[in-house]
């Protein structure tokens, strides 16, 4: 055989025993300052290491030891996931307030359907979109809690190589349940902050345009923004803890669950554990969300 070990695909090569997992096993042991979820790295590292004072001095040592790429890793994963975890999410709240109030989203202008039934439709969504988007959302938090610079010669290589190969290695060192980590956290995160999203959204639709009316790009764009805002908010705190359990069996130690997560966190850290990340969140989640609902109103619009 011509080729060497290190020339192996890396789907069959087996993975080198991972320093976490050793760490991980041996219970009650802390790891020193270890690299706690959104798509950008800055708010994921934030939430999970404790070798940052905030975001400039994240972004900054960020900058220094990575270059710009720094900025944009496990990016590629999320931006692919948006699609799928969107459509989950709006079709699943659609039909649900289709089905809660029998009417369709033209005649819903008509008749706005209620406050109660936007909120379970809503949470119904959050519930199970959970469950696309927790494979997806656990890789983006390991790729981005890496910090080792690309590739330079002589330094060991980073632990995952992109996506897949840190799908596959999930899979591998923790069996298909691990590329589930940290669901649970993720699934109390999103099931009423959704609830809240949606009814943030819509409320604010409903007050700035007149009766029976369709919003315009503008409402729809700032409500979208505000629901976004207001509803990253609301997660925060969750999403801390979503983000450490997912980081937990690699190089933190295990939780074991999300009571003892948030407990052990909250004594380690002081309560300001849980608004970690909340700035850039909520900076993030303006744009992103106002375009979200744009786009939405616009299909919807187009479709019927
Ligand atoms: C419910 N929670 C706050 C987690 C998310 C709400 C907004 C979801 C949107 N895709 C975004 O990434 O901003």
């Amino acid at each position: 055989m011509s080729g060497r070990p290190e020339s192996r695909n890396w789907l069959t090569r087996p993975l080198p025993p991972s320093p976490a997992l050793l760490a991980s096993c041996s219970k009650g042991q802390r790891e020193p300052s270890l690299p706690s979820s959104s798509v950008l790295p800055t708010q994921v590292r934030l939430q999970t290491q404790t070798t940052y004072r905030g975001i400039v001095d994240c972004m900054v040592k960020t900058y220094r030891h990575e270059s710009l790429l720094g900025f944009f890793k496990g990016m590629s994963f999320p931006i692919a996931s948006i699609a799928v975890v969107n459509s989950v999410l709006f079709g699943i709240y659609s039909n649900t307030l289709l089905a809660l109030t029998a009417t369709s989203h033209q005649e819903r202008r008509a008749q706005p359907p209620s406050y109660t039934h936007i909120f379970i439709a809503g949470c119904t969504g959050g519930f199970l979109q959970a469950y696309f988007l927790a494979p997806f959302d656990l890789i983006k938090v390991r790729l981005q809690n890496q910090t080792e610079p690309r590739a330079k010669p002589g330094s060991p290589p980073p632990r995952y190589r992109g996506p897949v190969h840190c799908a596959a290695s999930i899979f591998q060192e923790e069996g298909p349940r691990g590329l589930f980590r940290g669901a649970w956290a993720l699934t109390l995160r999103d099931t009423p902050t959704m609830g809240i999203y949606f009814i943030t959204y819509e409320c604010l639709c409903h007050q700035s345009t007149p009766e029976g009316q369709n919003p315009s790009s503008a409402t729809v764009l700032v409500a979208g923004g505000f629901a976004g805002i207001t509803s990253w908010v609301t997660a925060t705190p969750l999403d801390v803890i979503k983000s450490r359990m997912q980081m937990a069996g690699l190089n933190q130690r295990a939780h074991r669950g999300v009571l003892d997560c948030i407990v052990s966190s909250a004594r380690q850290e002081g309560l300001g554990v849980f608004f970690r990340g909340l700035t850039i969140n909520s900076a993030r989640a303006f744009p992103v969300n106002a375009v979200t609902f744009l786009s939405y109103e616009y299909l919807l619009h187009l479709w019927q």
